[in-house]
């Protein structure tokens, strides 16, 4: 199957170091929704795997995160598409779960649901922690430069990475070539 897995923060919708802490907040990157449904029309199975741990800080609350992930799906679906599996990790980073990145717990997850080796598959952050986290299971490490991905490119990045300015010039690769 043809399985993408993207970062949501900073990939799919802008990011704040100030976290994006309500339905408000939460902002499609242009050109990212459309990229999914075009994918996802393209054949693509499209899923998500996110550090949310505004949630173990107590800046937002589960219903609120939901309400986030319902309005992708909608948005992706108003243009013909659909969004896969969405795992997030709530944990705050002294928690020690197996989930939160640059752990590969969400990827496994994701893996398991759809029976699907990650060898190769594309993982697609704008993080360190997502490159070593897609690294951590052979998967391929895509950077974008939107949210933290320039920021994260400057401070020296994984040498098998690919870099690509956005989810839109993802799309354009994958559904292209
Ligand atoms: O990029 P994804 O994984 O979708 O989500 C990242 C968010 O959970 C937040 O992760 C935080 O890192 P800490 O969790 O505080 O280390 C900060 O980087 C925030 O700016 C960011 O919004
Ligand atoms: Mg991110
Ligand atoms: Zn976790």
């Amino acid at each position: 199957m043809k399985l993408l897995i993207l970062d949501r923060d900073g990939v799919i919708n802008q990011d704040s170091d100030a976290y994006i802490k309500s339905l408000d907040e939460w902002i499609p990157i242009p050109g990212s929704i459309e990229a999914i449904a075009q994918l996802s029309k393209a054949g693509w199975t499209v899923a998500v795997a996110t550090n949310q741990s505004g949630i173990a800080r107590g800046y937002y609350d589960l219903a609120t995160l939901d309400a986030m992930h319902a309005q992708l799906r909608k948005l992706v679906a108003e243009q013909g598409g659909e969004v896969g599996l969405i795992v997030y990790c709530p944990h705050g980073p002294d928690e020690g779960c197996a989930c939160r990145k640059p752990k590969p717990g969400m990827l496994t997850s994701i893996a398991a649901h759809y029976d699907v080796n990650l060898a190769g598959v594309w993982f697609v952050g704008d993080s360190k922690g997502d490159l070593e986290a897609a690294l951590a299971v052979d998967a391929q490490p895509i950077l974008v430069k939107t949210g933290k991905g320039e920021k994260t490119l400057s401070k020296g990045i994984p040498e098998n990475t690919l870099i690509f300015d956005d989810l839109a010039a993802i799309a354009r690769e994958l559904i292209h070539n």
